[in-house]
């Protein structure tokens, strides 16, 4: 079995008296794409919320980078980059100069600038207003910034959400360079099966916070969407 990067015991979160998440168990292995996948509401972004510490951890275990989130929260979120809901960036100012006020707070130097637009494909409106960019780039752009401290995993929530077909593209074409020429472990949500199955190497099924199903995202026999339908239609036990 390939090392793990990220691992999920046991997770239980409920808000007021709504359980989210039951007893939820994942096991991200490193260098994977990681796709976590389930109807409206059944607890993706509550899961990642809890991976980037965002959520106080009510019950079970998070361990990043082979250690326990609780005690050690500060040093392993600083090798971990996120985009979670929408990009929040001054429109205001351009791409670069979003970027330089980041790279400030992230101890980082000048080139790095320079290397993380590189990745993302916007070096030609590094110098454009953030206000002119399309949804997709200003998505590229949130991504550049959580590149800048080179982090070994990336969580993504929906990056893929609200893009039109060439953005859709331009995302799925980032995160697999950032996964196979750059090494890079990435947890993403989406609802874009197809997207999913093109970009995931592993993929978790989850619905009311149970996980369904943990694999990769072709059985061979089936498709991830004829998997999707079929796990996500039938009764919970
Ligand atoms: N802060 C909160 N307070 C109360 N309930 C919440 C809160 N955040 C999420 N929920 C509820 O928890 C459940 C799971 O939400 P979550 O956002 O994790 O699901 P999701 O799988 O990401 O859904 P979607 O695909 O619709 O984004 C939903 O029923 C949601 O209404």
């Amino acid at each position: 079995m390939s090392a793990l990067i990220a691992e999920i015991k046991h997770l239980h979160h409920t808000f007021g008296r709504h359980k989210v998440l039951e007893d939820l168990n994942l096991q991200i292995p490193a260098g994977s794409v990681y796709g976590i996948l389930g109807p409206n509401g059944a607890g993706k972004t509550t899961t990642l919320f809890l991976l980037l510490g965002l959520l106080r951890l009510q019950a079970g275990h998070i361990r990043i980078f082979g250690k326990d989130i609780t005690p050690h929260r500060v040093s392993i979120l600083q090798q971990v980059g996120s985009l979670i809901e929408q990009p929040s960036l001054y429109g205001h100012l351009t791409g670069i100069e979003n970027l330089d006020i980041f790279r400030l707070c992230y101890h980082c130097h000048k080139g790095r600038m320079r290397e993380v637009l590189q990745q993302v494909e916007l070096t030609e409106a590094a110098h454009q207003s953030v206000k002119t960019y399309s949804l997709g780039m200003k998505q590229r752009l949130a991504i550049a910034i959580a590149l800048l401290p080179d982090p070994a995993l990336l969580i993504l929530d929906e990056p893929t959400n609200g893009l039109d077909p060439g953005g859709i593209i331009a995302m799925r074409s980032l995160v697999k360079t950032l996964n196979e020429e750059q090494g890079k472990t990435i947890i993403l949500s989406s609802h874009l099966l197809g997207e999913v199955e093109k970009m995931a190497t592993q993929v978790a099924i989850i619905r009311k916070g149970r996980l369904l199903y943990e694999g990769v995202p072709h059985t061979g026999q089936q498709s991830l969407e004829e998997l999707f339908i079929q796990l996500t239609a039938a009764p919970l036990l």
